[in-house]
């Protein structure tokens, strides 16, 4: 089954791109990171989905419920956690009353469990939270109906390396166990991580989709080769090498072609030493980023959060 389905989804702010004439498919069972420059519109996605904001063109279904029938969303929601950027939390309220509120209104079939993993501090005023404990009241929010699909926007951020570590691992078991997750990140290791699939977006349009092993494959390798010789540049212009980079008796590049042909070409050498391995992760995606034009890599955020109360019921935000 199909758990997120967009054709050409395009939102407009006025004149300002949102995003344009995306398209993406996220299977039930998936992990699907979700990564761009600022301002590429990660959030402005999520939000689309959630029927938060209206679609200027498109369409999209979660669960393969249609997200801008009301009626339909609402049911759908009923089975989709929702993790906001910014938890829009209401800070008057103690965390345990937050629970139980969100107990009426979507169930809860596993807070004890979550409380006891991700351990926010309940009995007090949300308004004394730190960030990382109200991102941690965020998750039991998000996942206390026991959602099929969950939506996390940027979910690692605020947390410490150890609440981090207890999100990955709580996602891979969820995943084992059928669940779905989208969720942006700009973290390249966690996405490598837990991800089995990335879309990348930049200007609003999706540049790149596919698996993440497949991705760093493409990417090809970085090799390194040290002769004893001084080495000519214009040597090594063969197929597959780029950003080469050569000094002394030393050259560095990155390899996507045959290995068979590199080593062909490297027996015109005396060679020292070689070094092949996995291209640097940020490289892989700064090729995707590096391009965008500066409108889109500025400080520009739509990270307006969520109002109070509801952040993580996958409701509550109005249309805007
Ligand atoms: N409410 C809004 N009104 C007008 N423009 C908006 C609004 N929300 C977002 N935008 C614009 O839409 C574009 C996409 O923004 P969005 O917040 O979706 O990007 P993002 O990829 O989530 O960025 P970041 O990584 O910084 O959170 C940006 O140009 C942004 O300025």
């Amino acid at each position: 089954m199909t758990a997120i389905q967009t054709r050409g989804l395009t939102k407009y702010y006025g004149d300002t791109r949102g995003i344009d004439d995306l398209s993406i498919e996220v299977e039930a069972g998936e992990v699907f990171g979700f990564l761009g420059p600022n301002g590429a519109g990660k959030t402005t996605t999520i939000r689309t989905l959630l029927g938060f904001v209206a679609p200027t063109g498109g369409s999209a279904t979660l669960l393969g419920h249609d997200v801008t029938d009301e009626a339909a969303l609402l049911d759908a929601k009923r089975r989709i956690g929702y993790l906001p950027s910014e938890p829009g939390l209401d800070e008057g309220v103690t965390g345990e009353r937050l629970i139980r509120y969100h107990a009426a209104l979507k169930g809860d079939e596993r807070s004890d469990e979550l409380l006891d993993r991700f351990d926010p501090p309940i009995a007090r005023e949300v308004g004394e939270y730190s960030t990382g404990n109200k991102q941690k009241l965020a998750l039991v929010l998000a996942f206390m109906h026991d959602p099929d699909l969950v939506i996390m926007d940027e979910p690692t951020s605020g947390l410490d390396p150890l609440m981090q570590e207890r999100l990955y691992e709580f996602i891979e078991e969820e995943r084992t166990g059928g669940t779905t997750f989208f969720f942006s990140s700009h973290v390249l290791s966690e996405v490598r991580r837990v991800c089995d699939r990335v879309g990348i977006i930049r200007d609003g349009r999706l540049v790149a989709m596919e698996g993440v092993e497949e991705l760093l494959d493409r990417s090809g390798k970085r090799v390194r080769v040290g002769v004893g010789d001084a080495i000519d540049p214009a040597d090594f212009e063969i197929a597959g090498v780029h950003d080469l980079e050569v000094s002394d008796g030393d050259a560095s590049f990155m390899f996507t072609g045959e290995y068979d042909d590199l080593l062909d070409h490297l027996r015109n050498y005396h060679v020292v030493d070689l070094d092949v391995e996995e291209a640097p992760l940020e490289d892989v995606f700064m090729k995707f980023y590096d391009d965008a034009p500066a409108g889109a890599t500025g400080a520009e955020s739509g990270s307006d959060s969520a109002p109070t109360g509801t952040a993580a019921s996958a409701g509550g935000e109005t249309d805007a």
